[in-house]
């Protein structure tokens, strides 16, 4: 039975997602202590952040893109198991540095794979286990774009070097996603300065999460 809550951290390449994720984990700690698990996809258990190494690897320019959508899954599924489920049936919030979402976004409408279709495999990968809550840091792809460019040259990924015209359709569909989901997620703007953009997502989860909090 699942008994803990599931939070999930969902934007566009260099909203901040990471940043804020690391801020809120360190002002949450004292309070809820080892209620806490902090993981991220694909990754979060060594068969994950594997296949994570092999996604992300900007050598892999032959990948198929349904290939990387398989891969995507795969970690997923296997974060779940060893992570995430186990996590929830004892109790515990999960905050997790993307999920389901950025796979329809930048899978499904990205790579123009199909979100449907996306969603679907998702769907057998995680046996439809979804987040209860999603913040999701919206900004604009040129603005992502070039915090990641100017600040974190050091670790620019595969999906990182892709063209604009990809990463305008991944922020669309993740405004789509969020217009057709309001009640699991929540939407701020990412393009505010770092302490009130963790401030609102601090906001979002005492709201929706009180009885941690107690
Ligand atoms: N609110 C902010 N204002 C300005 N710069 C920011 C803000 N938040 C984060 N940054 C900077 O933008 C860069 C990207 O941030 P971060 O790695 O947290 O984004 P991300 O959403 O996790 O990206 P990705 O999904 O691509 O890993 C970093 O250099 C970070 O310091
Ligand atoms: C889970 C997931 C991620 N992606 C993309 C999004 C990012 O470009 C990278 C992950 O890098 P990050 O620095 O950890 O954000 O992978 C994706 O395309 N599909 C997914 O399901």
């Amino acid at each position: 039975m699942l008994i803990g809550k599931f939070i999930s951290f969902e934007g566009p390449d260099g909203a901040g997602k990471t940043t804020a994720l690391n801020s809120v984990v360190a002002d949450l700690t004292p309070q809820l202590k080892n209620m806490l698990v902090v993981t991220r996809e694909p990754g979060g258990n060594r068969i994950s952040e594997a296949i994570r190494n092999i996604i992300l690897d900007r050598k892999n320019t032959e990948m198929d893109d349904r290939t990387e959508a398989l891969l995507y899954a795969a970690a997923r599924r296997q974060h779940i198991v060893e992570t995430i489920q186990p996590a929830l049936n004892s109790g515990k919030l999960v905050l997790c540095d993307r999920y389901v979402d950025s796979s329809v976004a930048y899978q499904g409408a990205g790579r123009q794979i199909g979100v449907d279709e996306v969603y679907q495999m998702n769907l057998f990968a995680t046996a439809g286990l979804l987040p209860d809550l999603t913040i999701y840091f919206d900004i604009p792809s040129e603005i992502g774009l070039q915090r990641i460019m100017t600040h974190r040259t050091d670790e620019i990924n595969r999906l990182d070097v892709e063209q604009l015209s990809f990463h305008k359709r991944v922020r669309a569909s993740y405004l789509k996603i969020a217009e057709q989901n309001p009640q699991r997620i929540k939407v701020i703007d990412a393009t505010q300065s770092k302490a009130d953009v963790v401030s609102n997502v601090e906001k979002i989860i005492y709201q929706e999460n009180k009885e941690f909090f107690k």
